[in-house]
């Protein structure tokens, strides 16, 4: 489990641990690390050409001492002071004191940025709000604009460590050297989407973290452990029947491909209702197509409503049962908070943002900034375990002491219509299986994004391409086993 923890946490325990160590050999630590990894990526340190961008608090004081670090071992290292009078003063003296220069933000500096190999963004961290402030903007910009690798210090500056907005301009980096512990705004777009790639500093924090973090992205061993291996005496029954509810005359295609999600899902049937079932029996004759209503079909052990659904009895049915029940697309806009939570089973609501601004009456684009809190409302107001989808997949459940899960698979080709009825199959066939219903979610998403990749493989996909590579996800997962 990759885990991240909120700003607050990780200061609390930055305390509790400097508590215990010599004046500044923390930041000693982290700037080593730095260092490495910035030697890592310039293979040959000596003659190199380093700019770093240096704020006026801690995170600037990380980047001038692995500037220091980096100069005595040939670097030529010019120092931007964005705060002048403010930079880290222990910093400061040991990038001089190793050779290093410091620069305002004149001509100069911007000659050194063109020119540089590699850039250290330590304008801020966790201590950053808002945005990068004006006059940072022009030599992050110009940090950007050169061949320059960009390391950001910590977080890319300008984004928001704890929930991952991005609320005004940011220095993208190609790589994050992080210290201690992930934030949540490495995991979360947009603010996940400036990290380049992610490398995490040990600095000792470990112990001095709570057990529960904020959020965390399941990994392959995690999915691993919770996938089911029928058992020698397992039946269809005993492995969990899966209902379908979706479709309809104008979107019979819905039909089809939620069933085609849940049948590859581990449960051990999947029972379909609506007006799909001719469309559904030609593609998948193993389907157990019922006439009529949810109410009048068979014992499930979990429904899955909603993709292409028309207007009828499906939905009312599905949430009077007492089993869990996933709810997806159109059925979420005629959702009723009180009746989700007089529901005694679990529900999961698997809301694209723009369902997702319609169950809160919000805008869309206030929820794509705002993820994590949008995913995190809805389910407080709804009672029900929330899949919120898109760039960044997010499931939280109704409890708020418990981490959201950050799905760290997936690929922006998924953006295809009807992938998000293969989610839905999928997600309640793993239900019907019995899974809880935040494993259920996050197990889907994982799956869902994993066979995306692998159906893709650089290029574009159909929605049923993800559904044909549930198998090949599964087995990538279990090791094939
Ligand atoms: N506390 C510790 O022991 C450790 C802290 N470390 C570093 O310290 C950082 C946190 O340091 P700070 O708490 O000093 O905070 P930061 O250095 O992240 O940023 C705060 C400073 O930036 C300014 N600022 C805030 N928003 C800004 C904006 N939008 N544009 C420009 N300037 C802005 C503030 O006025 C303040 O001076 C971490 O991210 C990490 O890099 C590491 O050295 C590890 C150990
Ligand atoms: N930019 C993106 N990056 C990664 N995944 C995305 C992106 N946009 C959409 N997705 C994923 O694609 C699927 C689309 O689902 P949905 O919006 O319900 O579409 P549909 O209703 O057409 O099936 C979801 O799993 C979602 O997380
Ligand atoms: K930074």
């Amino acid at each position: 489990m990759r885990t991240a923890y909120g700003v607050e946490t990780v200061r609390a325990a930055e305390r509790a641990l400097m508590a215990e160590l010599p004046e500044g050999a923390l930041m000693r630590r982290a700037a080593a690390g730095l260092a490495a990894v910035c030697a890592g990526l310039l293979g040959r340190v000596y003659g190199s050409r380093l700019v770093l961008l240096v704020g006026s608090g801690d995170n600037g004081g990380d980047a001038l001492y692995a500037g220091a670090y980096l100069a005595r071992r040939g670097a030529r290292v010019g120092a931007v002071l964005l705060a002048a009078g403010r930079a880290h003063a222990g910093g400061l003296a040991a990038l001089l004191g190793a050779g290093g220069r410091a620069l305002d933000t004149g001509a100069e500096a911007y000659a050194q940025l063109a020119a540089a190999d590699l850039v250290l963004d330590g304008i801020t961290g966790i201590g950053g709000h808002g945005g990068l402030r004006p006059d940072a903007v022009p030599p992050a910009r110009a940090a950007r604009e050169s061949g320059a690798v960009v390391v950001a210090v910590d977080l890319p500056s300008g984004v928001e460590a704890g929930d991952g907005t991005v609320r005004g301009e940011a220095l993208r980096a190609d790589v994050t050297v992080t210290f201690g512990a992930y934030k949540p705004g490495l995991l979360i777009d947009p603010a996940a989407g400036y990290t380049g790639a992610v490398r995490l500093v040990d600095i000792g924090l470990g112990p001095y973290l709570p057990d529960v973090p904020e959020a965390e992205a399941l990994q392959h061993a995690d999915v691993a452990r919770l996938l089911p291996v029928p058992a020698g005496e397992s039946d269809k029954y005993r492995r969990g029947l899966v209902g379908v509810v979706a479709g309809s005359a104008k979107y019979p295609g819905a039909a089809v491909l939620a069933v085609a999600g849940a049948l590859r899902g581990g449960a051990g049937g999947v029972r379909y209702v609506g007006p799909g079932g001719p469309a559904v029996l030609a593609r998948f004759p193993e389907t157990l197509v019922s006439e009529g209503t949810p109410a009048e079909a068979g014992r499930v052990q979990a429904w899955a409503v909603g993709p292409g659904l028309a207007e009828g009895p499906g939905l009312d049915d599905v949430l009077a049962s007492d089993v869990p029940v996933l709810i997806d697309a159109d059925a979420l806009r005629t959702l009723d908070a009180a009746a989700v939570r007089a529901r005694t089973a679990p529900t999961v609501l698997t809301p694209h943002a723009g369902e997702a601004a319609a169950l809160l009456g919000a805008e869309r684009a206030e929820v794509e900034a705002g993820r994590l809190a949008a995913v995190r409302e809805i389910a407080a107001r709804y009672g029900a375990t929330v899949l919120l989808k898109g760039s960044t997949t997010l499931v939280a459940g109704p409890a708020p002491d418990v981490p959201v899960r950050v799905n760290p698979t997936g690929t922006s080709w998924l953006a295809t219509a009807g992938s998000g009825d293969v989610l839905s199959g999928l997600t309640g066939s793993l239900l019907a299986a019995g899974f809880a219903p935040r494993d259920a979610a996050s197990v889907g998403a994982y799956l869902h994004g994993l066979a995306a990749r692998l159906a893709a493989d650089g290029a574009p996909l159909a929605a049923h391409d993800v559904a044909d590579h549930l198998p090949a996800a599964w087995r990538n997962v279990t090791g094939g086993a």
